[in-house]
Parts: C-alpha cells; structure tokens; sequence
C-alpha cells in the first residue's frame, strides 16, 4: 500500500551541495525521461497564460455576466492565470520576497534548524523520497501548515526571525482574503452557491511552501519541481526574485509562464476540479532551472476545512442535475492518501474519478 513507503528525507541542503557542482550534476537528479519545453518555431506566436485583472473584473461584476463566462473559460481551457491589480499590499508584497530571500540566505546550521524529519513532510530540506531509488529535484524546499493555527507545529514558524514571522503572517492573511475572494467568484462561474464555498473554505487548511532552485551547470537534465497539480482548491504564487522558471502542460506541451511584474499567478488545484465536477482543470506545472541565477517562489495553498467533504459540490449538482464524476472523501482522508504518494503528474486526482481504471488498479494493489 502506498502509506505504508518510507518517506526519507535528506538533511542535506541542495543550495550548498550545488556549490560543489560546478560542471556536472550527481546521477540522483539526473531525470531521464524529462519532456521538452516547447520550443517557438517562429510561425505560430507561444501562447501564454491568460491574465485577469481583479480590479476590472469587480467593476464589472453584476453588470453583466460576461466576466464571469470568461473567468469559467480560462478555468476550463488553462486552469491557472495572472492576477494584477489583486489588491495584496505592494509594500507588503516586497517586504515578503525580501525576507524569503533572507530565508534562504541564512547559514545552512539556522535553516536546518528546521529541516525534515523522517515521516514529516512539513519544515526544510530536499525532495521526500518515497523510494530509495527515486530522483531529487534540484531544489530545497520549505512547507509548513500555517492554518488553523493549532495545527502548526512550534519549531517551525513560530521560531522563526521575528520580521519574518510578522511578515508571513501579514501576508497569510492579506492572501486569505483574496483566496476567499477568488474562491466565491470561481465557483460562482460554475453555478457553486457561494455560501458552500465559503462553508468548506472559509478556517481552511492552509499552507505555504517557500521553493528555493540553485543556478545548475545542467539545467535541460535536471528539475527543479517535478511536474504535478497541486492538491489544493487554489493556490496563490508569487516569484519572488523575478527569475522565470514556471511552465504549464497546455494541450499536450510544457509552455513557460513570463510573470507579469506585480502580478500573483493562480491556479486551480485538484479539489476545485473535483468540486466543479470536472468543469475545471487542475493544471499540470513544473519548475525548471537555469545556469545564471538562482531561483524563488512562494506558494500559498488554500484547501477546504479537515472535516469538509472534498466532492462534487452539492449546488452544483443540484443546479446542472450532472451525476457526480468523482468520488465524495473526507478533507482529512484526502490529504493523508495525497502525502503518502510521490508527485507524478495528475495521477492522485485520476483515483478519484469515478469508474476510472486507477480506481480499480488502487483497489487490487
Ligand atoms: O516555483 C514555482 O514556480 C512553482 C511552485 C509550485 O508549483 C509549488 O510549490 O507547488
Ligand atoms: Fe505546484
């Protein structure tokens, strides 16, 4: 059974390692089987991810439905956008890249302070191995649970710098507004009564994960964040040094993402595409890395409370008369099975399909 694998973490963090590779990089990270970015073959320009302006979107918003069938299509067709003009405090904005930046520039002995425990996934380090022979992105990471308080666990957050700690939980709180917010609007557009969405969202379980890519002397070889969707209803990403990296599976193809200064990107995680009934599309990503400059991003992931039903949402359902295409978990269950697999693409949301084969495959293992 998958719970059953050990989860081994490696204390070791990646931004020193790399220091020593200067030419090559160790067997462990080399990823045979890695697809190519698309590549722009002068004739058709590269699409990109679609852009949502918050401020205009309000503006509008019970003057006609047209934003809300536009905000439904970029849902469906790319499952991820860059939202500007989201309202987030600048100066908070950059106060919170600074000090994620000085995170990662602590000595190694501070940041190991938080590093992962075996069997935890939550605090600092490399990839959770799930099997001894698995290969490691080229990154270190940091993921805590930051909500409902009581569940953060007291080494983590709470002992960290005081300005950082301040920050964080500034800009925790000023990104629960907005994904309350951007919750509402998105099941709206998909007939989910507001009033469910904020039932089963609102004191979530919530979550951060700071994502640090060293520069790599062999970039098309390694990578830095192994393709997935997130297992979230949304998650809220900010790039904190400007350096590009982010690429989405769209029709097939990894296209890079060009973040837009200032802008935040979202995207629908598996619990919104199992919520909107398959309506929605939990998008495919992958971090990639480069020679010149090192890399960071933030990710805020915003989920439904542990005791909620993560399903088909129950208005839905009602409003479209659709049978249900997934099946109906428990938030807490839900989760649990999610960490005890390795990320692979969007397998985990394919058991929970209906009548899928995975299903069955799950069942017989
Ligand atoms: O670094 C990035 O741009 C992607 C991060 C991400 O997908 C994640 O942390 O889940
Ligand atoms: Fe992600």
């Amino acid at each position: 059974m998958a719970s059953s694998q050990p989860m081994i973490p490696i204390h070791v963090s990646l931004q020193e390692l790399a220091k020593e590779f200067k030419v090559a990089v160790p067997d462990r990270y080399v990823q045979e089987h890695r697809e190519p970015t698309i590549i722009f073959n002068g004739s058709s320009p590269l699409p990109s991810i679609p852009v949502i302006d918050l401020k205009d979107f309000i503006k509008m918003l019970g003057k006609n439905d047209d934003n809300l069938k536009s905000l439904r299509s970029v849902c469906q067709e790319w499952g991820i956008f860059q939202l500007v003009n989201h309202g987030v405090d600048k100066l908070l904005v950059e106060k919170m890249k600074k000090e994620t930046i000085q995170f990662f520039n602590m000595p190694v002995e501070e940041k190991l302070r938080y590093k992962l425990e075996g069997g935890e996934y939550e605090g600092y380090g490399q990839t959770i191995l799930h099997t001894q022979d698995q290969k490691i992105d080229w990154a270190d990471r940091f993921y805590m649970i930051t909500n409902p308080i009581q569940k953060r666990k007291s080494h983590l957050l709470p002992e960290f710098p005081p300005s950082l700690r301040e920050t964080m939980e500034n800009y925790l709180q000023e990104l629960q507004k907005l994904a309350i917010n951007l919750l509402g609007l998105i099941g709206q557009a998909v007939d989910i009564e507001k009033q469910e969405m904020v039932d089963i969202f609102e004191d979530g379980i919530q979550s951060v994960r700071m994502n640090y890519y060293p520069r790599c002397p062999q970039p098309d070889l390694v990578i830095g964040l192994t393709p997935h969707s997130d297992a979230t209803g949304i998650t809220i990403l900010l790039q904190v040094n400007d350096v590009d990296g982010l690429q989405v599976k769209k029709d097939g193809v990894w296209i890079p993402v060009n973040f837009l200064p200032d802008a935040l990107v979202v995207n629908i995680g598996d619990i919104l595409e199992i919520m909107s009934n398959g309506m929605y599309n939990s998008i495919e990503h992958r971090a990639t890395v480069n020679t010149t400059k090192e890399r960071i991003s933030l990710a805020m992931f915003f989920n439904p409370k542990l005791d909620a039903d993560v399903g088909p949402a129950k208005s839905l359902l009602t409003n479209t008369g659709d049978p249900p295409l997934y099946k109906t978990l428990v938030m807490e269950q839900y989760l649990k099975d999610f960490f005890s697999r390795k990320l692979n693409g969007k397998t985990f949301i394919e058991k929970m399909k209906i009548n899928s084969e995975a299903i069955e495959l799950d069942q017989i293992s």
